[in-house]
């Protein structure tokens, strides 16, 4: 799937200015340093990991669980290639090399024929011309065509800058900027700096370092969202309006649908005709029924309909769509908690997963919209939109940190093949602006 190596240049934003807070912090205490073009302190390109689909496509159905349990299939680690591949055949002049006569105990002194034949040129070309005596395989004296050989370009240049308090409390203020939270960005300067105090550090070795510190910081909360073997397993999708609930949940119903789930979606939020119409083109993209009830009827009885409808087709998922009026918080618990109050008359177990879906955006707004819902609904795992175009997408580490809430999946676009699972390691590398 193509769209998963997109990731990077939909995070343009939320990496360029991350990339060049870095560079300019580095830039301006900095000192030019000579260095190969292959430095050995240049962090190691990481092998690509494989992609996983939101909903894997062939995920094995797991026992019950709570809701938040990870369903987390293993990523298959690619064999690291080898290093230093071992020569197919021995090379000419090497040890290895087979002499030409190897039995010969005492080979017989070689006389050259009479008849051999003399250089014609009297001055011959000397292939290197440059050998010093005493260094006959030439080693130090050639470096343009041995380094070219071993992959080492002319010489570079690199800027470093010593990491001092100054220089620590830049980047905590770089890391504020870019949404991360004070805590979370001065508990990640702090751990990039321990054991490197004093040290000089580059632009790239920065980011590398960085990128190390948020994927460490992202690991545990990246899960796709879990399935379970209940028929249908309910998954009530809860957020402010506008934070991309319907999207999110046309561009699950088709992913599932892809990986061979029946689903059917219900439209909640009855009081908004814009979003049942709305809902219901997201459902014919996708191929899924869209359940829906008369304008300003009862959420919970529409809920009560679709679990209906889901039990007798014998759906695997019915997904919920909610209203996200946190106009008036008390209604919004309410309609809420009677809609859970229904459907657990059909299965105590439901809602399976409780979705809250957030708008990257938003910006630090996205913490106190986690607390909010925390209280309003039991949040079982957070679907992050639009991070494309978006310069703040360092709060999905501020609320990894401060929730640890597991992350199902993020939206970097408006079609519907843009959401993806979330892979930490990608995102930190497209977030820091870090070489793979
Ligand atoms: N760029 C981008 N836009 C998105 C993404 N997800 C949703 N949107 C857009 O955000 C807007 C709001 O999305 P909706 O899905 O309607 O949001 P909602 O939460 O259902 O909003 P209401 O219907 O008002 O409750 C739409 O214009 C979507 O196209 C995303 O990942 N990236």
């Amino acid at each position: 799937m193509a769209f998963f190596k997109k990731l990077k240049d939909r995070l343009f934003k939320s990496s360029s200015k991350l990339e060049e807070g870095l560079e300019a912090i580095v830039q301006e205490g900095g000192e030019e340093e000579l260095v190969e073009a292959a430095a050995p302190d240049e962090p190691d390109p990481q092998p690509e990991p494989e992609p996983q689909p939101v909903p894997p496509a062939e995920e094995p159905e797991p026992a019950p669980a709570p809701p938040g349990v990870p369903d987390r299939p293993e990523t298959p680690q690619p064999a690291p290639a080898d290093p230093i591949p071992e020569p197919a055949e021995p090379v000419p002049g090497s040890p290895d090399y087979p002499a030409e006569v190897p039995e010969a105990p005492e080979p017989e002194p070689v006389t050259p024929p009479a008849e051999a034949p003399q250089p014609a040129d009297p001055m011959p070309m000397d292939p290197f011309p440059e050998i010093p005596a005493g260094d006959p395989m030439g080693q130090t004296a050639r470096p343009g065509i041995l380094g070219r050989l071993l992959g080492r370009g002319e010489p570079k240049t690199v800027v470093r800058r010593t990491l001092d308090d100054d220089m620590l409390e830049q980047l905590e203020e770089l890391l504020i900027a870019s949404d991360m939270g004070v805590d979370t960005a001065l508990r990640v300067t702090a751990n990039m700096a321990e054991g490197r105090f004093g040290k000089k550090l580059s632009t790239e070795e920065i980011k590398s370092l960085l990128a190390q510190e948020v994927a460490r910081i992202m690991e545990p909360v990246a899960r796709p969202l879990p399935l379970y073997p209940k028929k249908p397993q309910v998954v009530l999708v809860v957020g402010v309006n506008g934070s991309g609930k319907t999207t999110t949940i046309g561009k699950l119903a088709s992913q599932f649908r892809a990986a061979g789930k029946k689903v059917v979606i219900a439209a909640g939020d009855t009081f908004r005709a814009a979003a049942v119409e709305q809902l219901q083109v997201w459902g014919e993209r996708a191929g899924v029924p869209v359940l829906t009830a008369a304008q300003g009827s009862d959420p919970a009885s529409l809920a009560w309909d679709a679990m209906e409808q889901a039990q007798r087709d014998g759906a695997d998922l019915l997904m919920i769509d909610t209203a996200g009026r946190l106009q008036n918080r008390a209604d919004l618990m309410e309609e809420l908690a009677k809609i859970v109050r229904v459907i657990r008359k059909k299965d105590p177990d439901a809602p399976h997963n409780t979705l809250l879906v957030l708008d990257a955006t938003t910006g630090q707004n996205a913490l106190s919209q986690v607390e909010t819902f925390q209280k309003l609904a039991d949040v079982s795992g957070l679907v992050m939109t639009k991070l494309d175009g978006t310069a703040k997408g360092g709060v999905l580490v501020a609320l990894a940190d401060r929730f640890g809430l597991p992350i199902h999946a993020i939206g970097v676009g408006e079609q519907i093949d843009d959401l993806q699972a979330f892979d930490p390691e990608e995102f930190a590398q497209a977030l820091t602006g870090a070489a793979a």
